[in-house]
């Protein structure tokens, strides 16, 4: 995949089909305009996803980004979809107050696009003043086909990142993954920890949390791991770990079932998909390792009850 960043006005000479917005959790809505354009391939179109490095909504409210995927979260998931290019715009204010009309015509000629597909809510353009209508005016004008597609619900309500962020906020890991289409998940390398783990029994992968990420509310979730190709059972701990330390850096860390290998420095997947109990400070290490042998007790009956997971992958 050609990922693309830090250029206003690169240029795709191939004839492309194109889906357009922040993409902020690749949400089943979003998947739906992948899948658009990627039904274009057949028509000798080139995929492209065209989004910003900054998400505008945070930049405008001037409040903290808080994402549920990473720009590298977002790069990872979309790559593995098959895309061919990933723009993401620098979302500068030269950029924010273009003209809408100015805007679509200046990526329709650099990009080649002949094939565009949005939800029937996005707004482009200074001030948002380009919708839906005007983009309809604009796909005659400038030849190229336009797919405005109906937002997917869930529930009754409109499917949007906001509405994946107010079920992470919650820790309701499985209406998370209903509206995502796959689980909540974190993609990081492995670090070292206080190798404590290791004395108690209880090995686990230390992932450092990343400070533009949001994240469920600390606590112990039933988890799979992902190392390359391979899928894993685990029991996962978001927060601060505050029976063994008080430096409150946040962070996950995974104890994966039945697995022994060497992988720091690896990039794992972290996936969560239930919550079980809030993180708690502990009288004494005996107590935490009674707890989290109950922990991952939970878990892997979890997962296998669930086929979350099958008896191979334990
Ligand atoms: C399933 C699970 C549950 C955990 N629960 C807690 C907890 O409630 N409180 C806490 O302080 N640490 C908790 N931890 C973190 C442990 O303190 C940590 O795994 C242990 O100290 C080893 O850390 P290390 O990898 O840095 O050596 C939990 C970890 C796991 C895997
Ligand atoms: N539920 C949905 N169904 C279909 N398309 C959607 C859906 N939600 C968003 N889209 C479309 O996907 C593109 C990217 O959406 P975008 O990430 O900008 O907004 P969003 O998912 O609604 O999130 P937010 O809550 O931040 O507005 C846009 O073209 C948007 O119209």
């Amino acid at each position: 995949m050609h990922y693309i960043r830090n250029n206003a006005d690169y240029e795709i000479k191939e004839k492309t089909a194109i889906c357009l917005g922040k993409f902020d959790g690749l949400h089943k809505g979003h998947r739906r305009l992948i899948r658009n354009i990627s039904d274009r391939k057949k028509y000798g179109l080139k995929t492209v996803v065209y989004t910003f490095d900054t998400n505008p909504a945070f930049l405008i409210n001037h409040e903290k980004e808080q994402l549920i995927t990473t720009n590298y979260e977002r790069k990872v998931l979309i790559e593995e979809m098959g895309i061919d290019y990933l723009y993401e715009l620098p979302f500068t204010k030269e950029i924010m107050n273009l003209e809408p009309e100015y805007f679509i015509e200046k990526i329709v000629k650099e990009l080649s696009i002949k094939y565009m597909t949005v939800g029937n809510d996005f707004r482009f353009g200074k001030g948002g003043r380009g919708d839906y209508a005007l983009l309809a005016k604009l796909a005659k004008d400038l030849s190229f086909e336009l797919d405005i597609i109906d937002k997917e619900r869930y529930e009754d309500r409109d499917i949007s990142s906001t509405y994946v962020r107010e079920c992470i906020i919650a820790g309701d890991m499985e209406k998370s993954k209903e509206l995502l289409g796959y689980p909540y998940t974190i993609v990081g390398e492995v670090v070292h920890g206080n190798q404590l783990g290791r004395t108690i029994d209880i090995p686990t992968a230390n992932v450092v949390a990343d400070d533009n990420k949001i994240f469920p509310p600390n606590g112990v979730y039933v988890s799979r791991v992902c190392i390359g190709d391979l899928v894993y059972g685990s029991v996962t701990n978001i927060g601060i770990k505050p029976t063994v330390t008080d430096k409150h850096i946040k962070g996950a860390e995974s104890f994966i079932f039945d697995f022994s290998n060497d992988i720091y420095g690896k990039e794992i997947k972290i996936e969560l998909l239930k919550y079980v109990r809030p993180e708690m400070k502990f009288k004494n290490i005996e107590e935490l390792k009674g707890r989290m042998q109950a922990d991952a007790d939970y878990s892997k009956k979890y997962l296998l009850d669930n086929q979350l997971i099958n008896i191979k992958q334990m």
